[in-house]
């Protein structure tokens, strides 16, 4: 049975520095929940404190609704994998794997009495067993008695995984568990944690800084920014409805381009209608994939002409990063496949367009005003979101 996860203001300082700021989630059992943001956001440290390894100053956490804060790290029933794996190099796959079995699981006249307790080849034959069972869910069952040394980076990790796995433990810490790997294999073994989570049925609290892995693994992302959980949503609601211009720039590969309304105003008559649109100063928020290279079909696009700094193509797609020609904004585009070579760039400038409905609008604190920019033709005159 999975297992719930309840985190109730939980406040953290290091000397005058306050590392948590107060931070509230609540963790459904069976959910992959991804606590992602950049470096020193705080992520490690509630980890940390989730597992018991580190004490909050401030606030509860509870585990299916009761209390875990007078607990120890071992009797909390949570299994941790860090980044570093934490193998031991003298054993072998298979004793790394049993390990947590062999230190837990043991009666007391067991551990007394060693080889001379009367079920020792029993209890040995159910371990190798369960290691065996363990091992094989995660491809290992072949290098059980290889030592760590003699494996790769994802061999390792999956090792790492199984010796989680066995425990049965209620909750799933994971510390970026993937940062050690390199990119191709990173694509493998995300697949692979979503697999197994999905398999276990359990809860997951995967730490990460990178936007791409909680994006592409969890049910729910918790983004944080400076001790604070800035959004919580599901995946796709995070890149379509971000309620926080930090959201909008983390979440997505360039993140979104910001203009600020004057800027915006220089980019046609449907630029200078949104921008006026809105009284208070005003931030505009457009995803590359957005912005459209060439002139608009239709009469109420925003509109504008990029200096081209930079192109980049990647085969599938192609971005472009430019400046405007007339505020000098940084404006990034995502090219449909193959538009990178049939494009006539000589000139160094290109024509771009955009969809007003497409531009999100935030206020001068970077928060999200309701509603979207609509076109002049489709507004007909209603109060726009202020
Ligand atoms: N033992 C400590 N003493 C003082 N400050 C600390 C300590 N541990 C962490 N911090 C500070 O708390 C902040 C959050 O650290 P934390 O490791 O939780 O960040 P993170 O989001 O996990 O970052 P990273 O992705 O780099 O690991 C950082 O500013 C860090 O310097």
């Amino acid at each position: 049975m999975a297992s719930s996860l309840t985190i109730n203001t939980v406040v953290k300082r290091y000397g005058s520095q306050t590392t948590l700021k107060g931070v509230s989630l609540d963790v459904k059992p069976g959910e992959f929940m991804t606590l992602v943001g950049p470096s020193g956001c705080g992520k490690s440290t509630l980890l940390r404190i989730i597992a018991g390894l580190l004490a909050q100053d401030e606030g509860q956490v509870s585990v299916d609704g009761q209390p875990i804060d007078a607990l120890s790290p071992a009797a909390r029933d949570m299994a941790m994998v860090f980044q570093s794996y934490a193998l031991y190099p003298h054993m072998s796959v298979g004793e790394n794997i049993a390990l947590p079995l062999q230190t837990r699981d043991l009666p007391l006249p067991a551990r007394l009495l060693g080889r001379a307790w009367p079920f020792h080849g029993a209890e040995k034959r159910a371990i190798r067993e369960e290691v065996a069972r363990v091992a094989d869910q995660v491809e290992l069952g072949h290098l059980l008695n290889r030592r760590p040394a003699a494996l790769s980076g994802g061999q390792r990790q999956r090792v790492a995984l199984a010796r989680a796995i066995i425990r049965k433990p209620r909750i799933f810490l994971m510390d970026e568990p993937l940062s050690n790997l390199d990119a191709r294999l990173r694509v493998q073994m995300r697949a692979e944690i979503t697999a197994l989570q999905q398999r276990l049925g359990a809860t997951f609290i995967y730490v990460t800084h990178d936007q791409t892995e909680a994006m592409t693994m969890s049910s729910r992302v918790a983004l944080m920014m400076e001790g604070e959980i800035v959004q919580c949503d599901s995946p796709a609601k995070l890149y379509a409805d971000p309620q926080d211009l930090r959201v909008a720039q983390f979440i997505g590969s360039p993140g979104m381009n910001v203009i600020g309304a004057d800027d915006l105003a220089l980019w046609g008559e449907a630029g200078a209608l949104l921008a006026a649109d809105h009284r208070n100063p005003v931030q505009f928020a457009l995803r590359p994939e957005h912005i459209h290279a060439g002139t608009p079909k239709t009469p109420d696009a925003l509109v504008t002409r990029l200096r081209i700094e930079r192109l980049e193509d990647l085969g599938h797609s192609g971005l472009v990063f430019g400046a405007d020609v007339q505020s000098g904004a940084k404006v990034t585009l995502r090219l449909a496949p193959g538009a990178a070579q049939r494009m006539d760039l000589s000139s160094g400038l290109l024509p771009v367009h955009a969809d007003p409905a497409d531009a999100l609008v935030f206020d001068a604190m970077g928060k999200r005003l309701t509603g979207r920019g609509a076109s002049p033709k489709a507004r007909s005159g209603a109060l726009l979101h202020v």
